[in-house]
């Protein structure tokens, strides 16, 4: 993929998160140490880890979900660290996020239509012209337009997302957050939905910061991968050049544990793997 030369939109430097450690007078926790990337607009970077590395508490950052104990997050020039809510408010419009989980994304008692009018009222969009842009939104994740009175429950794990992602890109934002967003997916739905990722940011140059502890997934998607490891950065650069040259042995371990369907393939990594045990 060619990634797009612009003015960063999102600069991350030096972010610490701590979080309080357990029992009486136990010291702080810190689960992110010296995190710093860049993402220009329209523009992946690609978040792997293991469960537990710190790739969701970096997205709640960038979301202003989580206090930043120090480093400076800013969005478009502007540092976002310590904005007050009304800033928030704004910023909500340029920045959304894709969960995980499309079964409890979405308000089981709200039809797909006012699921989708409701980021566009509560930006002050009129209701009735909210309910007209149901359709155009609805056509650019490939539903059928008659989803829109339908509920959740009708909708299979695929359909769904692509639901959560008509809702985020309803305000046509800069910056999606995009946290596991096809790890509850079969692998045909992950890709289709991989696809239509694709295909937005293709069709309005938003950029995403894309969390997945699959590395086989990031690289079909990003630009630029980041690997994260208890908290640390431990390798960040090019898509190609990690998965193609990984230089840290923890990233080594994640590509080869990324599932592939070719029997071939499988067979060399099991190989590597093995190789790679006896040599350590
Ligand atoms: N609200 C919280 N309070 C205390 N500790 C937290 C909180 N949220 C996360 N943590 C801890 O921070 C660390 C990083 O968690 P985080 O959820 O960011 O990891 P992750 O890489 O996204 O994992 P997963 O893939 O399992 O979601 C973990 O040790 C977790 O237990």
């Amino acid at each position: 993929m060619d990634v797009v030369r612009n003015e960063p939109l999102l600069e991350v430097e030096r972010l610490c998160v701590d979080f309080p450690g357990r029992g009486f007078r136990a010291k702080p926790n810190r689960v992110l140490r010296d995190v710093s990337f860049v993402i220009r607009p329209g523009e992946t970077l690609g978040l792997v880890g293991e469960s537990g590395s710190g790739k969701t508490t970096i997205g709640r950052a960038v979301l202003g979900l989580v206090p930043v104990s120090a480093g400076t997050v800013r969005f478009d020039g502007r540092d976002i660290t310590r904005a007050g809510r009304a800033e928030r408010r704004r910023l909500s419009q340029d920045v959304q996020v894709v969960f995980q989980d499309p079964y409890t994304s979405l308000n089981p008692s709200m039809t797909i239509e006012s699921i989708l009018t409701e980021p566009l009222t509560a930006a002050g969009t009129d209701a009735q012209e909210a309910r007209r842009r149901v359709g155009a939104l609805l056509d650019r994740v490939h539903l059928p337009a008659d989803a829109a009175h339908r509920l959740p429950r009708e909708f299979s794990g695929g359909q769904r997302q692509r639901i959560a992602i008509a809702r985020a890109i309803a305000l046509g934002p800069r910056l999606i957050v995009c946290d596991e967003p096809v790890s509850a997916l079969d692998l045909t739905t992950q890709a289709r939905v991989l696809e239509l990722f694709t295909e937005i940011q293709e069709n309005t140059g938003v950029a995403y910061l894309f969390v997945s502890h699959d590395l086989g997934v990031v690289r079909h998607v990003s630009h630029n991968v980041m690997v994260l490891y208890r908290g640390d950065v431990v390798e960040h650069g090019r898509a190609e050049q990690v998965t193609a040259d990984p230089r840290h042995p923890y990233t080594r371990k994640l590509l080869m544990s990324a599932p592939v369907p070719d029997p071939a393939a499988q067979r060399l990594r099991r190989e590597e793997r093995r190789a790679l045990a006896q040599s350590a």
